[in-house]
């Protein structure tokens, strides 16, 4: 499907001049072994000369020898070499491999951090060893927490400048994000670690040689972040694909990518996007083909930039691959061969989600020739769920849905709204007051529903609210965002948005108003569509008297008191990636995410909403509130039903409504 070698190296080759050095350290290796593949010395071989040619003609920028292509449809001959972890011994953060003043640190800057979870005991000693790592577990079990920690862990990245005696600090890790939200919360945990471990070593702290974010923040351009990178190469930096990409076009020498240790992709499943493997007979292939085809065309910045960073590897498991398909099983991975020990050229890759699919992961080690793949650990689940395929066999499938909605620390409620009613959806189970939410806990005051709607339905500006234009229409804030203050409102805000037609339900508003101001004790978090208007629905929102404000990861914990009106923050789908605030006890969706069709991609979405709330052990309610009008034979509450099946869950009644 995706073919690399020779066409990926003259792509990346031709946008930069800097690739002859990192393509000259690379042969260089090469030189140094024997070639995995004839088993004879590198010089020797027919193969290696031909590869060494053509890479020293792309990096000049004269491709003329071309490599051998993979097709996709070639069969798979050798075994799968990685083999699946789960779970893992409980140990200290010491036995992990992590320095004592480290750890000290650690513990000051986050008390609560006792002991490792078992999927970082696995993960975090592989990161030290420079192990590639595949991380697939639940929202909010400390994946991101514990890769940042392993960063810290490693040893920091010199390089000696040839011509002179002098050692010179390069960036030693590059952690890609997909949005800067993520990218503070990272900032945040590292400095905060380091600087209780700075002072645990006595000396004074210069954050921006441990950490850095080069992003676009609001308004604010990549220059500041530039300054600073310029000044101080940082031990880890954190950013976009597409800030790197961009960076390394205009200077490849700030962060050298031959000097990384390691690459951490977090998100990586939004990141890169594959596409499920269809049977060529089945009618749906056309639609198959038509979305490989989207990808090949428009490959996204983090493939290009991973394919920039691996190109050695590339061809290296591409030929390995030929060779395999040539000579059956094994071969070019047998004992003592290079390709996939750790001396594989390419820094280190850790890629991580909690909702990795099949066909990524496939992608990740068929296909993207990335991996080092002798030197590989998977790290998945470490929660046990039995596999649906067998409690659909034993026709239990439903019993245990229902019976984890009741037991589970999350509660999933499903609302439908219509023009003149608000009700649960049907089938929603009933749970016990005391283990449904924090829905009681330290709460707001117990309102009834029925009265604030009429309060609602009785205010004519609410009315006003026009129904013209519904769901997803994006009035970007543009100019106005420029202008926003602390209190984000400004007078031509409130101008523009009188002035103009909403674009949301105002019934979905009105019912998840109600909800906050019924249900949630301090901080609430509301998901609404990527395209959507982030400062409209704030400002919607506010107009029903609730306290929204627009999420800003620079001061996530709001310190209501008890008694006050909840807060309720409001980002959108693509921003809430990956977000930890521990304080949130609700999150809201608008629609179905990525609706209004089931699909892995929609589940997938929903997972990482519901993510939000529920994390490390706490508790938490998840409400999406959907149109009750049916626009096709199932409704959206039907198909939030599906969703909740397929993560094995049933819809909890949210109880102050019907
Ligand atoms: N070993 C630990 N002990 C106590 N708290 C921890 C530990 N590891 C992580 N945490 C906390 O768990 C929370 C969630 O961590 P993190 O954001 O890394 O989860 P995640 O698995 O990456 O979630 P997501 O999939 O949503 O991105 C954070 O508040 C973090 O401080």
């Amino acid at each position: 499907m995706y073919t690399f070698t020779s066409s990926t190296v003259s792509k990346v080759v031709n946008s930069s001049s800097s690739y002859a050095s990192y393509s000259t350290s690379w042969l260089a290796l090469l030189a140094s072994q024997r070639c995995s593949i004839s088993g004879t010395a590198y010089n020797g071989c027919r193969t290696c000369r031909l590869m060494s040619t053509h890479i020293q003609n792309v990096a000049v920028g004269s491709s003329t020898t071309t490599a051998p292509t993979r097709q996709f449809n070639r069969p798979r001959t050798h075994k799968p070499i990685p083999t699946d972890i789960i779970g893992g011994e409980k140990k200290t953060w010491e036995q992990l491999g992590l320095r004592k003043s480290l750890v000290e640190g650690l513990v000051r800057a986050y008390p609560e951090a006792v002991a490792p979870t078992p999927a970082q005991a696995l993960f975090i000693p592989a990161i030290l060893e420079g192990r590639d790592l595949l991380v697939k577990d639940d929202t909010g079990s400390g994946k991101s927490f514990g890769i940042a920690l392993g960063l810290l862990g490693k040893p920091r990245v010199k390089y000696v400048v040839t011509g002179k005696a002098e050692e010179r600090e390069s960036v030693t890790a590059l952690v890609l994000v997909p949005q800067s939200n993520l990218a503070i919360q990272y900032y945040q945990w590292l400095t905060r670690i380091a600087e209780g471990s700075i002072l645990t070593d006595g000396v004074g702290i210069d954050t921006d040689r441990i950490v850095q974010r080069l992003i676009r923040e609001g308004q604010e351009h990549l220059s500041m972040g530039l300054r600073k990178l310029h000044e101080t190469k940082p031990h880890i930096l954190i950013s976009t694909p597409q800030a790197i990409l961009d960076l390394y076009k205009k200077d490849p020498d700030l962060v050298p990518f031959q000097y990384l240790s390691t690459v951490v992709v977090d998100e990586v499943d939004y990141l890169i996007e594959t596409v499920p493997r269809k049977d060529p007979e089945k009618s749906w292939k056309g639609s198959y083909d038509k979305a490989v085809k989207k990808i090949r065309m428009h490959p996204g910045p983090t493939r290009e930039l991973l394919d920039l960073i691996y190109v050695a590897r590339k061809e290296i498991n591409s030929r390995a691959q030929e060779w395999a398909w040539k000579q059956g099983d094994e071969g070019p991975y047998r004992k003592g061969s290079f390709v996939g020990s750790s001396d594989m050229p390419g820094p280190q890759l850790v890629v991580a989600s909690a909702t990795l699919r099949t066909h990524l992961s496939n992608y990740l080690y068929e296909e993207s020739g990335w991996l080092n793949k002798k030197f590989v650990m998977k790290v998945k689940n470490t929660g046990s769920k039995p596999a649906k395929k067998e409690l659909e066999d034993e026709g239990v499938l439903d019993e245990r849905v229902r019976e984890a909605a009741r037991s589970g620390r999350v509660k999933h409620c499903v609302i439908e709204v219509s023009e003149t009613d608000v009700r649960n959806v049907e089938g929603a189970i009933n749970v016990e007051d005391d283990v449904t939410t924090g829905m009681t806990e330290g709460g707001g005051e117990k309102l009834e529903a029925q009265k604030i709607f009429a309060d609602l339905a009785d205010d004519p500006q609410q009315q006003d609210h026009g129904r013209e234009i519904q769901g997803g229409v994006n009035f970007a804030d543009g100019d106005l965002m420029e202008k926003a203050d602390e209190e984000w409102v400004t007078d031509e805000f409130v101008e523009r948005y009188r002035n103009t037609p909403s674009p949301f339900n105002p019934n979905a508003l009105e019912a998840m108003a109600t909800a906050v101001a019924l249900d949630v004790p301090r901080l609430a978090l509301l998901v609404i569509p990527s395209s959507a208007p982030v400062f409209r629905a704030v400002y919607e929102l506010r107009e029903m008297g609730l306290d929204a404000r627009v999420f800003d990861p620079q001061k996530p914990s709001v310190g209501k008191e008890e008694g006050e009106d909840p807060v309720l923050l409001v980002t959108t789908m693509a921003m809430a990636r990956g977000l930890d605030l521990p304080e949130t006890t609700h999150v809201f969706s608008l629609g179905i995410p990525e609706g209004p069709r089931v699909t892995g991609r929609s589940i997938d979405a929903y997972l990482h909403v519901s993510g939000r709330v529920g994390r490390f052990g706490r508790r938490g309610t998840v409400v999406t509130v959907v149109d009750k009008e049916a626009t096709e034979t199932v409704t959206a509450g039907e198909r939030m039903k599906r969703i909740l099946r397929e993560i094995g869950v049933a819809p909890v009644r949210f109880r102050q409504f019907k």
